[in-house]
């Protein structure tokens, strides 16, 4: 697996695989590798010839007070797994090379609708920052496809909508959420999680497993998603956000909806953990 920095390196394989018809697989990533990130590789080598991974640290979709200083970077490590994995080229660039002229003069990509609400309304900027790393990694990597993961069910919808919007000629492919045996979504943030704070963040999945039976039978979902918040904060960790909504335009679900995915978000310890679960009426 060849590791490249700089885009001139990056453009020159790009191109030399394009002239040959090869099919380009693309998995964006900001490193600290687990099980998730690795199933999306797997994905993207079943449908492509070659997988190419970015790791990046993408400073313009942190607030001010996130933790871009403290995020974990673990490069040696993820190179091996990377590698395990049959990864054909990885993209680490550094944020002068991405940002040249600094954040506050840089072009950017605003996705309306579904970036308002839940992680967009808790991390203003956030989508923001998403959506224009990821045209701008598109237009390096020009894949044919990109995986991600649906752990970040909202991310998965702004991009899908800026490739539709922009006429984007990637395919978007979604990727199920890796999780623990106790049903905690892997990610890399859960590394900021105590031994016993390990212990309490499944709870946001079992109430979102709950929510998912109720809402089989029940049409109340704004009473059930209060009840489903005041079990996780009981708990012990502090919900941001539980809401049913519209699987794809992320609305608050109406009775008639039969496509629905339950969002959630809630701290634990030093962690913001997120989650949700797609419901078929
Ligand atoms: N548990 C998971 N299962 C499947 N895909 C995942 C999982 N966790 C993350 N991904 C996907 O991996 C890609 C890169 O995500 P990222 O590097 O932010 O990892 P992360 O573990 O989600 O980190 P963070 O803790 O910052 O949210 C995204 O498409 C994301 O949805
Ligand atoms: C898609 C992404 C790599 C863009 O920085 C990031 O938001 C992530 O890791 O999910
Ligand atoms: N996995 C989404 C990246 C972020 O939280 O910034």
């Amino acid at each position: 697996m060849q590791t490249v920095s700089d885009i001139q390196a990056l453009r020159e394989q790009i191109s030399q695989w394009r002239q040959q018809g090869l099919k380009i697989g693309f998995v964006p990533t900001m490193g600290n590798l687990h099980a998730g990130h690795i199933s999306l590789i797997a994905e993207a080598k079943k449908r492509a010839d070659k997988v190419v991974a970015s790791i990046f640290v993408n400073p313009m979709q942190f607030g001010v007070n996130e933790d871009i200083d403290s995020y974990p970077r673990t490069l040696a490590d993820d190179q091996q797994k990377l590698m395990a994995e049959g990864t054909d080229l990885l993209f680490t660039p550094t944020p002068d090379i991405i940002y040249p002229k600094g954040l506050d003069k840089q072009t950017f990509v605003e996705v309306p609708q579904v970036s308002e609400g839940y992680c967009g309304e808790s991390r203003p900027g956030h989508f923001r920052g998403v959506a224009t790393i990821v045209c701008k990694l598109f237009n390096l990597v020009q894949p044919d496809l990109a995986c991600f993961g649906l752990k970040d069910y909202q991310q998965v919808q702004v991009i899908q909508t800026m490739v539709e919007d922009l006429s984007m000629p990637v395919e978007i492919v979604p990727v199920e959420t890796i999780r623990e045996a106790s049903g905690l979504a892997l990610s890399s943030r859960n590394g900021y999680l105590t031994e016993q704070e390990l212990e309490i963040a499944p709870v946001l999945n079992q109430n979102i497993r709950w929510l998912a039976e109720q809402i089989q039978t029940s049409t109340d979902f704004i009473g059930l998603a209060k009840r489903a918040a005041d079990a996780i904060n009981a708990q012990g960790l502090k919900t941001d956000y539980i809401h049913i909504c519209h699987a794809k335009t992320l609305q608050p679900a109406s009775e008639d909806d039969h496509e629905l995915v339950i969002l959630a978000a809630a701290h634990c310890g030093k962690a913001r953990l997120i989650d949700n679960m797609q419901v078929f009426k």
